[in-house]
């Protein structure tokens, strides 16, 4: 046997959803760029779940269907409300989502109808958890859907309780569609494992979220945002700290990446969203200052800032505290988690790779009072 650490460049399946291509990400085909450019979060949602562009009418009735199921079973808020209010907002998410297929009566229904039914349904509902949460926090009432509002326009109504800001909302749909599939990532790979056990679609996002949340994952967006305010602070910092940082051989949050070794192409959106907003707000810190570490980085190490890097100054803009960072991209990926659930459901066979055994052999048993 010959061991591949970390499974790299093993193609461990087939998939139609999204492709990276000589540096290229598409979903379904679709150049990523295009999508972010001209497309809405609510139709990137149908190509992934449905292999293609829907037509009005097909839209319409999705916005109608993620209105209509975006409201929380009572239960699951009543136990958002008793969870420990410094809890990591990814924690609370996970359980929440355990929860969730605990309130529902079709959970081990592994129909592709009833599967379709909680993929809406999940991404319906992940924002109102996130949003409940970040309210909850700070003391206040979480705020109620309203099945009017497109899909980012809920999440920033449902996290101030007032009407959105249309800059806030333009820059969370962005951000919503460059997050939302990415071929096999960790958390997508998790989530295909669970299912291809036949489990169903609830445990399978409950892995996916518990996978993003790691650091070397998801996670970076919160930790690219702790360096900018508590390590680096000030933009005569960057140099010393990342100089520091490296010759201690620490990885710089939101650099490198398994796949693209050329930088990832979702990272210049999300460095022009931030630019934009840095002018926009007339508070340029956060952009400089990861200008400057991407500069640093790039020339002294060769690594290039992936999609959690400027999507951490991004939010920052929009006013979002960074425990929110990572709960938003799983806002985003749910769409993906739930399109390769779907897929593995259609044709699948359990995943169960091997392992090169390397402990120690013949060994015997000792009875306890010889050891
Ligand atoms: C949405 C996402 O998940 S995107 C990724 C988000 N994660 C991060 O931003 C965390 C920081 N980045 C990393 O840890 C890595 O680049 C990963 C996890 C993304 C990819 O990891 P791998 O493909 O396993 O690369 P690996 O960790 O083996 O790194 C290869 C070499 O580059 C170095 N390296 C890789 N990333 C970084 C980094 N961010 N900072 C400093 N050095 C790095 C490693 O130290 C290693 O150096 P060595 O060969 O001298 O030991
Ligand atoms: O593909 C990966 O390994 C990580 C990543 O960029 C993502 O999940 O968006």
């Amino acid at each position: 046997m010959s061991v591949a650490k970390g499974l790299e460049g093993v193609v461990a399946l087939t998939s139609e959803i999204s492709s990276i291509v000589d540096g290229v990400l598409s979903y379904r085909g679709i150049n990523i760029d295009e999508l972010a450019d001209n497309a809405n979060f609510e139709e990137v949602m149908f190509l992934l779940w449905n292999g293609r562009l829907p037509k009005q009418d097909e839209l319409d009735q999705l916005k109608k269907q993620l209105g209509a199921s975006a409201e929380l079973p009572p239960e699951v808020l009543e136990q958002l409300k008793a969870f420990p209010k410094d809890i990591h907002p990814m924690a609370a998410l996970r359980t929440a989502v355990s929860a969730l297929g605990m309130y529902d009566a079709e959970a081990d229904d592994n129909s592709h109808e009833a599967n379709q039914r909680k993929a809406i349904s999940l991404a319906a509902k992940l924002p109102t958890i996130v949003a409940a949460l970040f309210r909850l926090e700070k003391g206040l009432e979480p705020v109620s859907p309203r099945p009017e509002y497109s899909h980012a326009e809920n999440f920033v109504y449902m996290l101030h309780g007032k009407e959105p800001d249309e800059t806030a909302v333009k820059a969370i749909d962005k951000a919503l569609i460059l997050h939302a599939d990415h071929e096999l990532n960790a958390s997508t790979f998790a989530s295909r494992v669970t299912t291809a056990t036949l489990s169903d679609m609830y445990s399978a996002i409950t892995t996916a979220i518990g996978t993003l949340k790691g650091p070397l994952h998801g996670g970076a967006n919160e930790r690219v945002m702790a360096m900018l305010e508590e390590e680096i602070v000030t933009l005569d910092q960057v140099e010393p700290v990342i100089q520091r940082k490296l010759d201690n051989k620490e990885k710089i949050m939101g650099f490198g990446h398994r796949v693209y070794k050329d930088g990832d192409p979702r990272a210049k959106h999300l460095k022009e969203m931030s630019r934009q907003l840095s002018e926009s707000t007339g508070d340029r810190k956060w952009y400089e200052m990861s200008m400057k570490v991407n500069e640093l980085v790039e020339a002294k190490k060769g690594l290039k800032p992936n999609v959690d890097f400027y999507s951490a100054s991004t939010y920052a803009y929009l006013g979002i505290p960074r425990k929110l960072f990572t709960p938003i991209f799983a806002i985003s990926r749910v769409t993906g988690w739930t399109a390769h659930v779907l897929e593995q459901y259609a044709d699948n066979r359990l995943i169960r790779p091997r392992a090169e055994y390397t402990g120690p052999v013949n060994q015997s048993y000792l009875p306890i009072e010889k050891r």
